[in-house]
């Protein structure tokens, strides 16, 4: 694509070379360049992509976009100087792909917890309706039949608007995203408009980042005001900050929860460890037997039925597509080799995350919850006091371990974590430190007895864990199998000895 047809939706401050220059790439990092690429700079929080730009022309960028001038300029290289590179980015790549959001209905999914799960659910109620489906989030990203590998939650808008070029090309018909506070803050879904907006709740995470509640639920906020004409937002009565969220909207808005007054209502709620029952009443009327357990996977599945109503399925439909998830990697996922005793590993990685999933499992648990978590490095500091005190207040006895630390020592983690129990005269739960992520799961799955719980929190479908100077392969599911098995072979032993 020529320069100028490029930039043609953009307004630069200012252009510099030769605009009749074809494009074959555009990329942000220098590191991605290819023959007559187009390189973007962004100012970041670690380095500054313009000090990337010689690095980039050698590697074959013929245009770059800039935010401020730079010393030297180059004869036959072709400046674009933007006001905000972020905001630009998203604008090009919609043009260079062609504006595949014209052909594709975007329905986000935001909030602190549940964005995964409900993103699943969605997809089944659309697929069951015969849409063709696109999917993008933190487990993976999906295509029709084609997986492809997730980085982040949200892309930038360069990579979403490539996926979405890709959806279109495939025959996708609906792509459903988790729209993260990153990403809202950081403009990567910037200018798009949203068929649908799902808002699940808010609660303490990523303060590291957004530094006050406030600041978060403002940059959780912003999706509802991105509504394409005749949109809607889906928004979660029983979270404290709906009415932030219903206010922030100019679109049109469906509600849904337990206790509030609302468009879609759960009632007759039971809960067992494999699933969960309700009657949904309302804009729909049925039975639901979802085979995901948690109360909070009740508010997922309804997040899930408003988006089918609103998108005019029909309850049936939505019914039968949501009973169709068996489960989601990693939330919730149990682990099981025989033992007369349940594993659990599970992606929450919040004080409310761990909370629900506690909460639900004391339902259904008639022995002791035994409970392995950490708490991530290089992220909201806050949470980790938090989630020490919950575990201990609500499990019968914890191990503290490792997440991924990444830039920090893993033991002053583990600190943090343990202020939030000392502080905590009420409990008596005892806990251990055991900084090796595998050591802690085999001492749980050891310790664990007769219909006892052992629940692996923190890190779900990953399949690594972040040191400051290694990533190694690290799954829960597969650490909790070997210490399973190990556990047998050391009570077929015993047996034997003792027969
Ligand atoms: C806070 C945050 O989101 N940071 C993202 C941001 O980083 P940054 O602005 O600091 O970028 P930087 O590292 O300073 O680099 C500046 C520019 O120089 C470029 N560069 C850099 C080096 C080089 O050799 N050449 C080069 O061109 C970089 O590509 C970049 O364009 O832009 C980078 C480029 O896209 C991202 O990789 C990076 O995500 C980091 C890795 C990250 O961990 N993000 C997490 C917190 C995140 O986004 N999480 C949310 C989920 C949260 C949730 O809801 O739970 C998500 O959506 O995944
Ligand atoms: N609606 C909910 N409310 C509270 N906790 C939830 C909810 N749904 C899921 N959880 C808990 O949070 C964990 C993560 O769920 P899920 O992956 O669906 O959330 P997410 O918002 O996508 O997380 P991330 O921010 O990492 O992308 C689950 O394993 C479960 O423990
Ligand atoms: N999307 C979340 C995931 C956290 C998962 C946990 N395992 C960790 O590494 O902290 C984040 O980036 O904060
Ligand atoms: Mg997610």
């Amino acid at each position: 694509m020529k320069i100028s047809e490029l930039i043609k939706d953009i307004t630069p401050v200012e252009t510099r070379g030769d605009l009749d220059k074809e494009i074959d790439n555009i990329v942000y990092d220098s590191r991605q360049v290819t023959d007559n690429s187009l390189f973007i700079c962004i100012e970041g929080f670690n380095t500054d992509g313009h000090k990337y730009i010689d690095k980039a022309i050698k590697k074959g960028a013929v245009a770059v976009v800039i935010e401020k001038d730079l010393e030297v300029y180059s004869e036959d290289i072709t400046y674009i100087r933007v006001n905000d590179s972020r905001e630009t980015m998203g604008y090009l790549a919609s043009t260079f792909y062609n504006y595949p959001l014209k052909n594709l209905s975007l329905i986000g999914v935001t909030g602190t917890n549940g964005k995964t799960t409900t993103t699943y659910l969605i997809k089944a109620i659309l697929e069951e309706a015969g849409f063709n489906t696109g999917l993008v989030g933190t487990i993976k990203n999906i295509i029709g039949d084609e997986t492809l590998p997730a980085t982040r939650t949200t892309p930038e808008s360069l990579d979403l608007y490539r996926l979405f070029a890709r959806m279109v090309d495939s025959g996708v018909t609906h792509a459903v995203m988790e729209v993260s506070s990153h990403a809202l803050d950081l403009k990567r879904v910037e200018g798009m408009e949203f068929k649908i907006g799902v808002f699940t709740n808010i609660s303490q995470d990523h303060l590291d980042y957004h530094k006050s509640l406030d600041e978060y639920l403002k940059a959780k906020s912003r999706l509802f005001r991105q509504l394409e004409p005749g949109g809607w937002a889906v928004v979660n009565i029983d979270d404290s900050h709906s009415d932030k969220i219903i206010k922030s909207t100019t679109g049109n808005i469906i509600t849904y929860g337990i206790e509030g007054d609302c468009d879609l209502k759960a009632n007759e709620i039971n809960l067992s460890p494999t699933g969960v029952s309700y009657h949904v009443s309302g804009k729909e009327s049925f039975k639901i037997d979802l085979n995901l357990t948690g109360l909070f996977n009740v508010y997922n599945s309804l997040a899930a039925i408003s988006c089918g109503h609103v998108l005019g399925i029909n309850g049936e439909t939505i019914k039968a597509g949501i009973e169709k998830v068996q489960g989601v990697a990693g939330r919730f996922e149990l682990v099981n080799e025989g033992q007369d005793f349940a594993v659990v590993v599970d992606y929450a990685h919040t004080p409310d995350g761990m909370e629900n999933v506690l909460e639900t499992a004391r339902e259904f648990v008639k022995g002791n919850i035994i409970v392995v978590f950490g708490c991530g490095g290089d992220r909201d500091k806050g949470k980790r006091p938090l989630m020490g005190k919950i575990a201990t207040q609500l499990g019968d006895y914890c191990i503290i371990t490792s997440d991924n630390p990444r830039s920090e020592d893993p033991m002053e983690i583990i600190k943090d974590i343990e202020k939030g129990i000392q502080e905590e005269v009420i409990s008596d739960t005892p806990y251990v430190k055991e900084p090796d992520r595998r050591k802690a799961i085999f001492s749980a799955i050891n310790s664990a007895r007769k219909d006892d719980m052992v629940i692996i929190f923190g890190k779900g479908h990953e399949t690594y864990q972040i040191f400051k100077d290694k990533t190694i392969p690290f799954d829960d599911r597969e650490v909790a199998r070997e210490a399973l098995k190990n556990r047998k072979k050391g009570e077929d032993h015993d047996t034997n000895e003792s027969g």
